[in-house]
């Protein structure tokens, strides 16, 4: 196989979906192929992910956005034209040590991430396959078009509404197809706007760009998605339209109990509350429903909830392979969310994805709430064959480009499956 040569490398800021500044690489391959990527960035973030370079955060050094993006365009940029590349997991390896620290804070996760997505773009050009393609032959998987969960409701570090839980999302499991999937969510968003309107509550959006009504409890919401599903024609549950929740339950854990609904929960106490939402409504997923900080808690949860329900660890496994591993010997959760600027490279992305699916976790690939234009989770949830994406609510450009472009792969591979596949036959969901 030939090697990847690059003849420039240049970086520059953009402006991410809250409007703050992120960095945006473009990559020359030696044959002339420019490849694009841009870095994410989270507001409700894991104490453990990789540490990006941004402006304002506290512990960031006030560096900011403007030296990540230096970092690429002088020592990133210096070490990528120095020799040509094997495979990417060369590329990665040399940008982590390029780096030195354990959380990626000298260059900034956010540059290396953007560098490392670009290069996986041009080695997937190199190979003459798609970038979804690649990515399943790096994995040794099988494609598949994963069912979208759209966040049509907002609340928690999302929106300024009293809403604990931060996101609501629709699942439509029972499609046959992603296009008639995404035409689902779509129809649902709209009838839930129509809902809001009716009730003369606000139609305002979240970060995701979900509603984010002045409403404080999570029922309150189920009742206003499951009523929105109904009114545009579907039903609920297998067959039909899921709901999934992520309560991202850090922000409302304070000096050990939860705090919502005004009054406090221990652990069990909020995992009986989830029990009772089960029941009620036809959740079939559920992320971060306890704090990073609560380790006895989260086993227990899983015990009680994890035949029913996907339990999905997001803050608590920052997409690192290791801590992963710690949850899957713990029994901790079933199922972990990936995104890649969590743990900063697409190489260590892939390794937490084979650590998962060896010991058993689904996984859902995701977004984060400030995003780009990018759309490289994409073609990470099909070449992963891991049947579930979240990428906010099907409106918003930024939350568009990912749906649009798993339309256009599912456009160009017709015969793609789509579904949940393993991911339901573990959590109880048709494949
Ligand atoms: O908690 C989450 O799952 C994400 C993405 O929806 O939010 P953020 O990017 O703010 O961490
Ligand atoms: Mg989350």
């Amino acid at each position: 196989m030939n090697e990847l040569s690059f003849t420039a490398v240049h970086a520059l800021q953009i402006l991410d979906s809250r409007g703050h500044p992120t960095v945006r690489v473009t990559l020359t391959a030696g044959d002339g192929v420019m490849v694009t990527a841009s870095a994410p960035s989270g507001a409700s973030t894991g104490a453990h992910e990789a540490m990006e370079l941004r402006d304002g955060g506290a512990g960031y050094g006030g560096r900011g956005v403007e030296s990540a993006v230096a970092g690429i365009n002088s020592s990133i940029r210096e070490l990528l034209l120095s020799r040509s590349w094997p495979n990417q997991r060369t590329l990665d390896a040399a940008l982590c040590e390029l780096d030195g620290t354990p959380e990626k804070s000298r260059l900034g996760a956010n540059a290396i991430v953007a560098v490392s997505m670009a290069a996986a773009r041009a080695f997937s050009n190199l190979s003459g396959d798609s970038l979804h393609t690649w990515i399943a032959q790096s994995l040794g998987t099988a494609e598949r078009l994963p069912v979208p969960h759209f966040n049509v409701l907002n609340g928690g570090a999302h929106s300024a509404n009293p809403l604990a839980f931060q996101e609501f999302m629709i699942a439509p499991i029972g499609a046959s197809t992603l296009p008639e999937a995404i035409r689902w969510g779509s129809e649902i968003y709209h009838a839930l706007g129509a809902e809001l309107r009716r009730k003369g509550l606000s139609t305002g959006l979240g970060d995701e760009g979900g509603y984010a009504p002045e409403i404080s409890k999570p029922e309150e919401a189920l009742e206003l998605i499951t009523q929105a599903i109904t009114d545009a024609g579907y039903s609920l549950g297998e067959g039909g339209v899921s709901i999934a929740l992520d309560p991202a339950a850090n922000y409302f854990y304070h000096d050990g109990s939860y705090e919502l609904n005004g009054r406090s929960y221990t652990s069990r106490e909020l995992s009986n509350y989830y029990d009772s939402l089960i029941l009620n409504f036809p959740i079939r997923s559920l992320e971060d429903p306890l704090a990073e900080d609560d380790p006895r808690g989260w086993p227990e949860l899983t015990a009680a909830l994890g035949d029913r329900v996907q339990v999905v660890g997001d803050d608590l496994f920052v997409s690192n392979a290791g801590r992963v591993q710690i949850g899957i010997e713990t029994a901790a959760a079933n199922a972990v969310l990936i995104k890649p600027n969590q743990v900063g490279t697409v190489t260590e992305t892939l390794d937490t994805l084979t650590v998962a699916d060896q010991g058993g976790f689904t996984a859902m690939v995701s977004h984060r709430s400030g995003e780009t234009e990018d759309t490289f989770v994409a073609d990470l949830a099909v070449g992963s064959g891991c049947g579930q994406i979240k990428s906010g609510a099907p409106a918003r450009g930024e939350r568009v480009a990912k749906y649009n472009r798993l339309l256009e792969i599912a456009d160009a591979s017709p015969n793609l499956p789509y579904g949940l596949g393993t991911a339901g036959q573990k959590n109880g969901g048709p494949s």
